[in-house]
């Protein structure tokens, strides 16, 4: 077990060099990072800036070339192994050919759990992310917000300490990728899970995380780490307060520093 507010993720100068037929690509330089268990944490910054290379990195689908990575004190690939990970894609990626319960079991069949133990978890999560009435249902009967939420239960359904989610909600509309932040920190708070959540949205950044990670191109590093202060619970309304927008502020200003979108 991991120790409660202890490191889950801890990079220390992480390099990670593509080598491409047009010469190799610094996708990251130098990345230090910490993330403790229980932390939301958000990368943002421009196209290219490296992070889904930095998430892919933390979830053993890429090595660095560079540095030292650890997950729970253990290498990524180790950690992958102890399943200490579940991975939510932009997209939902379902088969269309299996009902939403048959899609979510799918990790489980192959991880072998038992067909019991697989129809409890897969009610358990489905509830987790309010779809508890769906799960006879296939993919193309549910809208794109349920659809992902269906993405991220089963995610969730093998009891991952960590879940890492690479711009989940960048294909859905403002109304419900609203519903879907709320409903996000309400599964965060009752889980207690640590999240990395990537996303190109300074509000979405803000409102979600206990700390944002700003991070610039050319090569891919991070320029700033800003420790939230807002409290963990968080109406949307708190979009509206003082301490929100000076937060954002302080973001858009280390995406500027960054040379990121001028
Ligand atoms: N498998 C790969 N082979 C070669 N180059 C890659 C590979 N994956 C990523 N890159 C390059 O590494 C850099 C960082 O890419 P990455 O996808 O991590 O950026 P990003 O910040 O997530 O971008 P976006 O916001 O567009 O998703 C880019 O220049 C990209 O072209």
């Amino acid at each position: 077990m991991t120790d409660p507010a202890g490191p889950v993720v801890e990079a220390r100068g992480v390099d990670l060099t593509f080598q491409t037929a047009d010469g190799p690509v610094h996708a990251l330089k130098g990345v230090d990072l910490t993330i403790n268990q229980g932390d939301f944490v958000s990368f943002i910054g421009p196209s290219g800036c490296g992070k889904t290379t930095l998430l892919r990195t933390i979830a053993a689908l890429e090595t660095p070339t560079g540095g030292g990575l650890t997950v729970n004190g253990m290498t990524p690939d180790e950690a992958r192994k102890a399943r200490a990970y579940g991975y939510v894609f932009q997209a939902p990626g379902l088969y269309p050919w299996r009902t939403i319960a048959q899609n979510i079991a799918l990790p489980l069949e192959i991880m072998g759990f038992s067909k019991a133990d697989r129809a409890e978890r897969v009610q358990r999560v489905l509830e987790l992310v309010d779809l508890g009435g769906f799960g006879g249902k296939y993919p193309w009967q549910l809208s794109g917000g349920m659809q992902q939420r269906a993405s991220i239960a089963r995610a969730l359904s093998f009891d991952a300490d960590i879940l890492l989610m690479d711009e989940p909600f960048g294909a859905l509309d403002e109304i419900v990728r609203d519903r879907l932040n709320e409903a996000l920190l309400d599964l965060w708070a009752r889980t207690g899970k640590t999240i990395g959540f990537v996303t190109h949205s300074i509000p979405e950044a803000v409102y979600l995380s206990t700390k944002i990670v700003v991070m610039s191109p050319r090569p891919g590093r991070i320029t700033k780490v800003i420790d939230s202060p807002l409290p963990r619970v968080r109406p949307l309304e708190i979009r509206d307060s003082q301490e929100f927008i000076a937060i954002a502020h302080e973001v858009r200003e280390g995406l500027r520093e960054g040379h990121s979108y001028d």
